[in-house]
């Protein structure tokens, strides 16, 4: 095995395992099935019990993923130096960047990040206090010239299906239809082209490191070769989801985690590193207006089951991790389970209130 850049070594307990685990449980649906209440009850099961599924018959044209993967392996065979025109930055957020972090691990890739809408509004500032709002431009680069209508393109059907998807998954909740829709009215939807070079080191190091998504819902395209590992709810074992041609991967993010209370939990994954061959995927970050206070639903809380989160408003949390990410702090990303009401933290804070 050769040498690699200590940045990229993982810990011991977060190596990848030599041998992978197929799993025949990661549910596939297909959602051209006739009986819409057979298809919801499939799809709550799989947000319950994996918080990963896959879909097919989804109605997307095959012609449009295949477009974008092509423009992006264009894109990220030019030399650095011309991806480097449309590298991002504290300023710009958008763009070009290989040195991302993942718990504070340098993830094994290079991606190219664009929004759905162009410019999205996002809070100027992370301070609470603050309320003025800020813009975040699309970035495209000269070459390939297609890139951005192929990517724009990709994006409107990738944002059709979510919506599917996003009512399918109310529905399975006991909500109405369209609950979900009004949040995502200006949203801060983003789509990422990752490219993972081979690596010489794929028992040292990840594609990117062990996570859950922040946003409510991701789509994610993947390609032949394969390296998504999901850890599986039952016993904590990480699985190898298989590539099926053109099939999507849903998983439910941290947002919806929040909305559900914890009816549906937003699933680790990470991805494996391939010694021969380069790997390309394609996620779509579903994501809602940066005004939206994230909380657990008013229909779904009750005496029996009472909001296990403080509400927190997304943009604040977006532009907290965009800033973390530029200045090394020392301190960890932040994360739900920063909101999240505990028996212990409410008799502290209880006591607190009391004393004062
Ligand atoms: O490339 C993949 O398969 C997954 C990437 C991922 O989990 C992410 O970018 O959040
Ligand atoms: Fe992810």
């Amino acid at each position: 095995m050769g040498e690699i850049d200590p940045a990229f070594i993982q810990e011991p307990e977060h190596r990848p395992k030599p041998t992978t685990v197929q799993a025949d449980g990661i549910p596939v649906i297909d959602l051209s099935t006739a009986s819409s209440s057979e298809l919801v009850q499939q799809i709550g099961n799989a947000c319950k019990d994996w918080g990963f599924f896959q879909v097919i018959n989804h109605g997307v044209p095959l012609e449009k993923r295949e477009k974008i993967f092509d423009a992006s392996a264009r894109f990220f065979a030019q030399p650095l130096e011309e991806k480097s025109k449309v590298r991002r930055d504290a300023k710009k957020v958008l763009g070009y960047y290989d040195t991302e972090h993942t718990k504070n691990v340098r993830d094994w890739k290079e991606v190219f990040d664009f929004t759905l809408q162009d410019p999205t509004t996002v809070p100027s500032s992370h301070e609470p206090n603050e309320t003025g709002v800020a813009k975040w431009y699309n970035q495209w680069p000269e070459y390939p010239p297609e890139l951005r209508e192929v990517c724009e393109e990709y994006a409107k059907e990738m944002e059709n299906l979510a919506f599917k998807l996003l009512e399918l998954i109310a529905l399975s909740l006991g909500l109405k239809p369209d609950r979900f829709r009004d949040f995502f009215k200006e949203q801060t939807t983003f789509v990422r082209l990752n490219h993972y070079p081979p690596c010489p080191a794929p028992d040292l190091a990840l594609g990117v490191g062990r996570h859950k998504d922040a946003i409510a819902l991701t789509i994610l395209a993947q390609d032949d070769v394969g390296g998504l590992e999901v850890k599986r709810k039952s016993d904590g074992e990480w699985i190898w989801v298989k590539p099926t041609p053109n099939s999507y991967i849903i998983n439910v993010g941290d947002i919806i985690q929040v909305w559900s209370n914890d009816a549906y939990e937003s699933v680790e994954h990470r991805v494996k590193l391939n010694p021969d061959r380069e790997r390309f995927s394609v996620p779509f970050f579903f994501s809602p207006a940066h005004s939206t206070m994230v909380e657990p639903l008013d229909e779904i809380v009750n005496e029996q089951n009472p909001a296990k989160y403080r509400p927190y408003n997304w943009g604040k949390f977006i532009v907290t991790r965009k800033r973390s990410n530029f200045q090394k702090l020392n301190v960890e990303n932040i994360q739900i389970y920063h909101f999240k009401i505990s028996e212990l933290a409410d008799k502290v804070e209880g006591a607190l209130s009391i004393a004062n």
